[in-house]
């Protein structure tokens, strides 16, 4: 089916056609070279902030790209390190790969993948509201956590548990119980990498400030593979949701700063 972005015509290679700054100077995601990255004391000097709340996931959709739990923002707030202001929680989804496959993240540290990625959306605050924020160049701040395969994480399991309330695009059901993403964090979160990017879907808007974090959160096998119950439509009906990422686009004049030695 024409809406499903991954599958249609050629995929991300060619939603340059509809979308040219997909070819632009600060598109995401990149592949992080570890050799290449720079540490800068700044980030450290003022330590990122990030808080979250118990009250502040409201519901789960299906975009029909991946799941996306929404939010208030509510007492979910990032500042310091990269960032020149405070910045509001509104989203999270992630992406990941196909079965038995090493691909799924969309950033790639050393050009190696992980099953899948997290990110944590958030919009800068001095913008009205988020669709004020979504295309300027300091708009938003995305925290992205690989996902590698470990033990359980029974908090992502909690919300995986709805998966099966949201079968199709555009499905969406209330959460009724406390749920904190700070749960989504890995142990250590101080050691981050940050450069400028973009959304790494259609519309591509160069607007993001991207915290990856070097440390992966450990998740089940089975729970990576749970993320592929959700469905979407393709060409040949509606399936399983999976390699719903984008693949690293160049670097171009880039340079990816590290909060670590
Ligand atoms: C009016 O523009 C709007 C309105 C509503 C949502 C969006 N978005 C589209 C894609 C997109 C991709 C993201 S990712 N994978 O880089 O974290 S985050 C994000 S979004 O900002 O939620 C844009
Ligand atoms: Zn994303």
């Amino acid at each position: 089916k024409r809406g499903n972005i991954y599958l249609s015509g050629a995929g991300p290679s060619a939603w340059h056609e509809e979308y040219p700054v997909a070819k632009g100077k600060r598109q995401s995601p990149v592949d992080i070279n570890t050799n290449k990255t720079k540490f800068d004391p700044k980030l450290a000097a003022d330590p990122l902030t990030i808080r979250f709340s118990d009250s502040c996931c409201q519901s789960i959709v299906n975009t029909g790209i991946s799941f996306q739990v929404t939010s208030n923002g509510a007492g979910c707030e990032l500042s310091g390190g990269p960032l020149d202001s405070t910045y509001q929680f509104a989203q999270f989804h992630a992406h990941w790969g196909a079965y038995l496959k090493t691909t799924g993240s969309e950033h790639t540290v050393d050009g190696v993948s992980y099953p899948a990625e997290l990110h944590l959306v958030h919009w800068n605050t001095k913008y009205d509201d988020f669709k004020d924020a979504v295309d300027k160049p300091d708009g938003l701040a995305v925290i992205a956590v690989f996902f590698k395969r470990g033990k359980e994480h029974p908090g992502f399991g909690k919300i995986q548990d709805l998966f099966s309330k949201i079968p199709a695009k555009g499905a969406k059901v209330n959460i009724d119980f406390e749920f904190n993403p700070g749960l989504l964090m890995p142990p250590d979160s101080e050691n981050y990498w940050t450069y400028l990017g973009s959304l790494t879907t259609p519309p591509l808007y160069e607007s993001v400030t991207w915290i990856v974090m070097k440390e992966p959160l450990e998740v089940s096998v089975e729970q990576i593979a749970i993320l592929r119950t959700l469905l979407w439509e393709t060409p040949n009906g509606v399936s399983q949701m999976y390699n719903n990422f984008r693949p690293p686009v160049p670097l171009r004049d880039r340079v990816i700063r590290a909060s670590f030695g």
